[in-house]
């Protein structure tokens, strides 16, 4: 299975924002992880849209780079924002199972505006969650399952090691899904979420904040093997 490293923007510099993601992306990073936050959903405030929009066209235009926009949508009511997102060249649409209540067609919306779909689950939330729509498996029906490792809000806080059994019990039943793990994943704990079976790993403070990010990224992807 293909391991993806997706530096979360979240903890760079929005003042240089194009320049930062341009760089990760040459430092090995795989995807850009773009954190949206509403203020309702989680206690914070961040980007939306417009900026993800302008960053698309910087990186087009000033670096010829197409790059993978995976957006995780902390947000209220995400439903709102699929045309908005689609519009401002999104690749994939992440959002909470604990925002929707009808997931299904969540779904299939993203899907009709052109974007790949992700569900993600908070660590409170059991699993059995996304078992919970009719006789619908909602995991059967997306292209990556996100297992948050924090509390979702904030970059820099601690990794929950107990999330990684959400990890196992999809890895298990799912062999093929992608499975993004995010929050406090780093050196430090990389390993572990790859032996969990996780396959796509969002890391903010751990590469942006590294002194030498291709060094640091490059040893998240040994230690991920
Ligand atoms: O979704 C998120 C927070 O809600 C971020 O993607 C995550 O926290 C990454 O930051 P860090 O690697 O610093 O923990
Ligand atoms: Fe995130």
């Amino acid at each position: 299975m293909v391991n993806f490293i997706s530096p979360s923007i979240l903890s760079s510099d929005f003042a240089n924002l194009a320049e930062e993601c341009y760089n990760v992306l040459n430092a090995g990073g795989d995807r850009l992880h773009v954190d949206v936050m509403d203020g309702h959903f989680v206690p914070n405030l961040t980007l939306g849209a417009p900026i993800l929009k302008s960053l698309v066209k910087r990186m087009k235009e000033k670096y010829a780079t197409n790059a993978y926009y995976d957006c995780h949508l902390m947000v209220a009511e995400p439903e709102k924002w699929v045309k908005d997102f689609a519009a401002a060249g999104a690749s994939m649409f992440t959002f909470h199972i604990e925002a929707t209540k009808d997931p299904v067609a969540l779904i299939q919306t993203i899907r009709g505006h052109g974007m790949a779909v992700g569900v993600s689950i908070k660590p409170g939330t059991p699993l059995s969650v996304t078992a919970g729509f009719g006789k619908t498996d909602i995991l059967s029906m997306v292209d990556l399952a996100l297992v948050m490792t924090v509390e979702p809000g904030f970059g820099g806080q601690s990794f929950m090691g107990d999330m990684l059994d959400k990890v196992r019990e999809i890895r298990k039943r799912y062999p093929d899904l992608e499975i993004q793990v995010d929050g406090g994943v780093s050196v430090d704990t990389i390993k572990q979420c790859a032996e969990a079976g996780a396959n796509n790993f969002v890391a903010g403070t751990a590469i942006f904040k590294a002194e030498d990010w291709a060094a640091t990224i490059a040893e998240m992807k040994a230690l991920a093997k």
